[in-house]
């Protein structure tokens, strides 16, 4: 039986005052896929935020690799973090945003010219991000987030601006990343992404 990957203990979170994560234990192993899901302000991204240690808990406790998240390089390390949309370098293509990630990492899990076809971007290399359609603007992040190597995914609407298709593609991407022993933690809307995922409520008492 392997270590925990995450586990939080009655994890309370108040924001302005008000109670938005109450009590919340959750367990998650190494190769799980778990979908946080539940309604507009139900705390989903407030949860992916502690687990990223973007959020201080208000009470209770959270660990992840066994340890307090912690906002260093050590933790960046193993953990990819997809939310907000990033700030794009200007004068970079999308594949030479790709090419920084390949090379900043001693590891990468595919090369660029892979990322590139498996998130449906060859075409469309050569555009700077912000010249890609918003659908493709996300498959390029995903391909960032996919490319480095890690052991932690966490995915806030990662379905965001993606196609049926490609939201269809993405549920095999993740499967194959927690294949290769990796854990994915995802807030998510689509229930087609959801559906091959241990769902799990913020509102609710995890397991
Ligand atoms: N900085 C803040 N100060 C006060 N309240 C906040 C703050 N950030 C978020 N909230 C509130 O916390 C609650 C949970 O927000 P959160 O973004 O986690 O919800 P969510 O489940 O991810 O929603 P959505 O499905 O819309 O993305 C909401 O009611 C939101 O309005």
């Amino acid at each position: 039986m392997h270590d925990p990957i995450i586990t939080t203990d009655n994890l309370m979170v108040e924001l302005g005052g008000n109670p938005v994560l109450r009590n919340l234990r959750l367990t998650v192993s190494p190769g799980e896929i778990v979908a946080v899901v539940g309604p507009n302000g139900s705390g989903k991204s407030t949860l992916l935020r502690c687990l990223a240690g973007l959020q201080p808990a208000t009470s209770g406790e959270i660990r992840v690799f066994g340890e307090p998240p912690a906002d260093d390089a050590a933790f960046w390390g193993r953990v990819a973090l997809l939310a907000d949309e990033p700030a794009w370098y200007p004068g970079l293509t999308a594949r030479e945003h790709l090419e920084l990630m390949g090379a900043v990492h001693a590891r990468p899990r595919m090369t660029v010219d892979a990322a590139m076809e498996a998130f449906a971007l060859t075409e469309r290399g050569d555009a700077p991000p912000l010249n890609l359609s918003t659908g493709q603007r996300q498959r390029l992040c995903l391909a960032a987030a996919l490319l480095r190597p890690s052991t932690l995914l966490l995915l806030d609407e990662p379905e965001r601006g993606l196609d049926a298709a490609f939201r269809d593609r993405l549920t095999g991407l993740l499967a194959a990343y927690a294949d290769e022993g990796g854990t994915v933690v995802m807030a998510t809307h689509d229930e087609g992404l959801a559906a091959g995922a241990r769902q799990i409520s913020p509102a609710g008492v995890g397991a």
